[in-house]
């Protein structure tokens, strides 16, 4: 039986929305007065609400960094964003937070974690000890003496690159260099994580269909802000999914490929040593409970997508800035030409590693393009951080809350860089001091596993393409062997202009563009 207080019906309404008020009233008052990050500075608007927050990301469409960024320049360097998270703009705190150390439990926080719906995979993993288990199963195939056996991997796919691209040269259309560099590398961390299979790059459109898909959107702070949303949307059948949004639908048929080829290499009943590295995942001895198909999905989306946008987008950048400055491609020439004396023949990893100006380039280009522009959030469940202002303050951040970082930000601090916006190679040969301070990659525990093969793809593909092809030179008649150009490309075109996680580009961009003659 119902219980009956006597209260009028008109009443009830009025008793719900008073609850309301207090409530949201108590809450306010606690995240502006009472909350543990009461004392961080920040505008209090991020303090109340993490609505503040989601406007920026999925209204305005990524827009969030740059707002922190501003926050930094009227508040100093450590600023409360969200109620729940702290973001300091500092490199000398990197090594605190990020500790490299085991013993120090750092957690990525859930603003990071429920980006992809991947619980499976070690991006997804929050607890410490499992991600350190599931970290030492994949931490052999990425090592540099691993990454090198790679080598004829990455020559392959640059050799199957120039073939096409000297077909698309005979075509005479300029080609979108994005996605013809999303093609290759992808179809290396493919091979690598299950070998021989179909590739993007033998591919009529390179596949354009699924980059598209994977493409930087704003659609991949969904996860974050409305995390129930994306969840149940990510768990519909692909064919639903693809009727309603098609661009989801198409992301869950490629998971279920995936999901295909792992079973395939769960069932198969010869697993040959070093053969891939999921052969090797079912060959070790993890718990059975490790081994299954949906956690090997999980991980397998991770590694392919993070090891295919992020890399491709910085190779992207460096092309660009080589292409768009006459002096720097010829300077970076000179130097390939002192390992490579044969412009045909594919570079050799080991005579790349000594070339300074090379290197050094690579790292700016890092730098200035981070492929994962997101906040690197963690919590450090055990001890409490202590931050020291340069103006003396100390500020106590409470074990368990969240803080963070941003490539995009970070890497461009002026108290570090001289010119940030800038791509200077040089400052790296000037002082090589600076790489501790690059955070594209994070760092401490939970940095990028593919960091080694990253590097060797970006050594490889810029070496291989700037020694093979001449920057196109309109003053000569005839050009001295076959040439690139930019097409309709401006800075514009690669600026960060917004964090979909990986790099948003200004929207229309159809990324650098280049034209090929043979
Ligand atoms: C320029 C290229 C790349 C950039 C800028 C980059 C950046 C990053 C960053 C910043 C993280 C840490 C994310 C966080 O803590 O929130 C990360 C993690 C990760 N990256 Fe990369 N990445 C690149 C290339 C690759 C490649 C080639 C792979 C190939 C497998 C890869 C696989 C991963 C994985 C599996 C993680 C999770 C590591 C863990 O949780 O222990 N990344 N990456």
């Amino acid at each position: 039986m119902a219980l009956d207080l006597g209260w009028t019906t008109s009443f009830q309404p009025l008793l719900v929305a008073s609850l309301i008020v207090f409530y949201v009233l108590g809450v306010g008052i606690y995240r502006l007065y009472f909350s543990p990050l009461a004392n961080i500075p920040g505008p209090k608007i991020a303090a109340l609400t993490s609505w503040y927050n989601a406007y920026h990301d999925l209204w305005r469409g990524g827009q969030y960094v740059w707002v922190v960024e501003e926050m930094h320049r009227k508040y100093g360097p450590i600023v409360r964003i969200r109620p729940d998270v702290v973001h300091v703009n500092d490199p000398t705190f990197i090594d605190k937070l990020y500790s490299q150390s085991p013993k120090h439990r750092r957690e990525r926080y859930w603003t990071v974690l429920q980006t992809l719906q991947a619980d499976g995979s070690i991006l997804a993993t929050k607890d410490h000890d499992l991600h350190r288990k599931r970290r030492a199963v994949l931490n052999p195939y990425f090592s540099q003496q691993n990454v090198r056996r790679l080598e004829p991997v990455i020559n392959d796919t640059l050799a199957n690159l120039f073939y096409r691209m000297d077909g698309w040269a005979k075509a005479g259309a300029p080609v979108r260099l994005n996605i013809a560099l999303r093609a290759a590398t992808k179809d290396i961390i493919q091979a690598y994580a299950f070998g021989e299979g179909d590739k993007c790059l033998e591919m009529e459109d390179c596949n354009t269909s699924f980059f598209d898909i994977t493409a930087p959107h704003p659609i991949a702070h969904l996860g974050t802000h409305f995390f129930w949303l994306a969840k149940s949307l990510a768990n519909m059948p692909p064919k639903i999914m693809t009727a309603l949004i098609p661009k989801i639908g198409l992301f869950a048929s490629f998971m279920e490929a995936l999901a295909a080829q792992v079973e395939e290499v769960r069932r198969a009943k010869d697993l040959p040593e070093g053969k891939t590295i999921f052969h090797e995942i079912m060959r070790s001895d993890i718990p059975e409970s490790e081994k299954q198909t949906r956690r090997l999905t999980d991980e397998a989306m991770v590694i392919v997508v993070a090891g295919s946008e992020t890399t491709a987008s910085t190779l992207a950048s460096i092309m660009y800035h080589l292409l768009a400055d006459r002096k720097l491609y010829s300077k970076l020439r000179t130097e390939l030409e002192t390992v490579m004396p044969d412009r045909y023949e594919l570079p050799v990893a080991s005579k790349l590693d000594g070339l300074p100006f090379l290197n050094a380039l690579i790292q700016e280009a890092i730098r200035l393009y981070p492929g994962a522009t997101h906040r690197q959030d963690r919590t450090c469940p055990d001890e409490d951080l202590v931050y020291e202002s340069p103006n003396g303050k100390t500020y106590v951040i409470p074990a368990g809350s969240a803080v963070g970082m941003a490539a995009p930000i970070l890497n461009r601090n002026p108290d570090i860089y001289d010119r940030p916006d800038d791509l200077i190679p040089e400052r790296y040969l000037e002082n090589p001091k600076l790489l501790k301070y690059q955070m594209s990659f994070s760092k401490g525990t939970r940095q990028c596993i593919g960091i080694n093969l990253a590097y060797q793809e970006l050594q490889t593909f810029t070496a291989g393409l700037v020694r093979r092809y001449n920057l196109y030179d309109p003053t000569l008649k005839v050009q001295n062997g076959p040439t690139l150009e930019l097409y309709q490309t401006t800075k514009a075109n690669i600026a960060t202009y917004a964090d979909f996680i990986t790099t948003g580009a200004g929207y229309g961009t159809q990324g650098v563009r280049v034209k090929i003659r043979n």
